[in-house]
């Protein structure tokens, strides 16, 4: 069985080198909406494959730091960086350009990290990423599943070469989510949410 949990969040960026001119040379903001799918043949005590109450917690957090800040890719020009970073108080550092393909790999691997190092506690089993549709706008979306994540053909999706600004990370529940996925430390779910 597959579900689907959807989240929104407002964010600009530039995507260097796409034919759209629009969108290589001016930054531009998009409202996303963010669907994680999951699979399991498995349903948990509430008889459920997994509580979308667990999803927003660490989950959401990790998405919402995308939430009106900027995605900069940390190969573009240094001016537009440092620009970018001076003047807006939330931005992220990505080491793909933030098009709607390399979003969903990226909140794919973000996500799937976390999962994988999270102790359920309430019967889940066999819970996996299925896929991540990330819609940039009401007609166009790209969807990552675990090969597109992971393939390096892509580029490498590695989180050690994500920053996150410090307004971002004040936001997050745990101060130190992102340190922590890092350092594959382990997460426990609540009981209650
Ligand atoms: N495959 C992709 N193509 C484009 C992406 C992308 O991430 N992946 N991104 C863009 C731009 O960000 C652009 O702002 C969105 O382009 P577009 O879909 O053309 O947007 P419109 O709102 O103009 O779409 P309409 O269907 O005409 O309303 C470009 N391409």
């Amino acid at each position: 069985m597959i579900i689907r949990k959807l989240f929104k969040f407002e964010n600009a960026h530039i995507v260097r080198g796409c034919s759209s001119s629009k969108c290589r040379s001016s930054l531009h903001g998009h409202s996303y909406k963010v669907e994680l799918l999951f699979a399991s043949n498995f349903l948990d005590n509430g008889q459920m494959v997994y509580d979308f109450g667990l999803m927003k917690q660490n989950m959401k957090d990790l998405i919402e730091s995308f939430d009106h800040s900027i995605a900069i890719w940390r190969d573009d020009n240094k001016e537009y960086i440092d620009a970018m970073k001076k003047n807006s108080a939330r931005w992220v550092l990505l080491p793909v350009s933030p098009s709607a393909e390399q979003f969903s790999r990226v909140i794919f691997v973000m996500i799937d990290k976390l999962l994988e190092l999270t102790t359920t506690i309430n019967g889940e089993r066999e819970v996996k990423l299925h896929s991540v549709i990330v819609h940039e706008t009401d007609t166009g979306y790209a969807q990552a599943f675990r090969e597109d994540a992971y393939s390096l053909n892509m580029g490498l999706i590695n989180l050690e070469e994500f920053a996150f600004s410090e307004e971002v990370q004040k936001n997050w529940r745990d101060s130190n989510l992102l340190d922590k996925i890092k350092k594959r430390e382990r997460f426990i779910n609540p009981k209650s949410v």
